[in-house]
């Protein structure tokens, strides 16, 4: 990493959902830097309250349904305390945001050069002009062959991958110095899946903004990041650089994510021929077992005694940090004769 200056501080970031007359937390007591030029994952499986993350990161959460407590500090500034009129200057221009469906973040009405300016048009002091040029720059930076003619188009014409260059431009307009990816090629094919993370990569070494890539997919984790925190029922349970937690997995949620993906042959069993599979789901909100460890019940063959009471995030080695002591003495049941 060239630069570890932080542009985003989370500091016990909770976020809750009103079901019914209670508010029940998605995100329950986060804190992570993003440094600039960094490219941090946030990996867990569905319902682990990764997008209910990026989703406060930029602003859009309705306050009507959901509470917001800790801090999300950007230019010393909590964005969890920003009315929207404040986050409006913010959003689009110090903070592009990619999501998972480009069709559905599209104006279906709207030609891509007129989506591609809105943010030029509202954030700086661009002419028609110059906008014109920039939004045509910006096709070509996002590896659009012929950006007159695209410029020109409606998305319904455009195919998924060239959509989400689209969407990637629309995010790029304006220089952001954080780009929040929620998913951003889940939607599409596996060989325009790696086209876009590499532009994902090009880009970011362009304009060493701060990248901040929510996935599910470990696959795409190694592609493109250079740090990730592992999340699981609403917390991070590991933090650790991408080559540290490929090489040296701790806590038994990561150790079995990383053995549910099928590259290597070692991770198939021998007689079967199946992967292994993490037995059970990431609990519902009001399902959340909020006191003890909250993997412990997918692992039940690990004796309650190896769990903390009060599960903390341990450094053991530099900037590695796991979720309680379950991970010491903790083994697959196949591993065992
Ligand atoms: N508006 C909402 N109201 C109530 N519960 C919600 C709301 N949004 C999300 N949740 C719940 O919060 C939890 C976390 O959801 P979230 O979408 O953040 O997870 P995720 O890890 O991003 O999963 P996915 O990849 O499926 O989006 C889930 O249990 C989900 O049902």
């Amino acid at each position: 990493m060239e630069s570890n200056k932080i542009i985003l501080e989370m500091k016990d970031v909770e976020i809750g959902f009103r079901v019914k007359d209670d508010y029940y937390n998605a995100v329950d007591g986060v804190s992570l830097t993003l440094s600039k030029n960094e490219k941090l994952a946030i990996v867990g499986e569905s319902g682990s309250g990764k997008s209910t993350l990026a989703t406060a990161i930029v602003g859009l959460h309705d306050p009507k349904n959901s509470k917001q407590t800790g801090e999300i500090n950007y230019k010393g500034k909590n964005i969890l305390n920003m009315s929207e009129k404040e986050y409006l200057k913010i959003r689009g221009d110090e903070i592009g945001m990619i999501f998972q469906d480009p069709l559905a973040s599209l104006n279906p009405l709207m030609t891509i050069e007129a989506q591609i300016e809105e943010p030029l048009f509202y954030h700086t002091k661009l002419n028609k002009k110059e906008r014109h040029n920039r939004v045509l720059e910006l096709l070509d930076q996002v590896g659009i062959a012929n950006p007159k003619r695209m410029a020109k188009q409606y998305p319904h014409e455009l195919s998924g991958g060239m959509r989400q260059r689209v969407i990637i431009a629309i995010a790029l307009a304006c220089k952001p110095g954080i780009i929040i990816a929620d998913e951003p090629t889940t939607a599409l094919d596996v060989t325009i899946q790696a086209q876009i993370l590499d532009l994902l990569n090009e880009i970011q070494e362009e304009t060493e903004s701060g990248i901040i890539l929510i996935t599910h997919d470990l696959g795409v984790v190694a592609e493109t990041a250079d740090r990730v925190a592992v999340m699981y029922a609403g917390e991070f349970v590991e933090i650790a650089t991408v080559e540290e937690l490929f090489n040296n997995p701790k806590h038994p949620y990561t150790r079995s994510l990383l053995r549910s993906i099928p590259q290597s042959n070692d991770l198939v069993d021998e007689e079967s021929g199946e992967l292994h599979v993490i037995q059970g789901v990431v609990p519902s909100i009001t399902n959340l077992p909020r006191t003890g460890c909250r993997f412990a019940h997918r692992i039940p063959w690990i004796n309650e005694e190896e769990h903390e009471h009060n599960p903390e995030l341990h450094e053991v080695a530099e900037g590695h940090w796991v979720r309680c002591t379950c991970h010491e003495n903790f083994y697959f049941p196949e591993e065992v004769e």
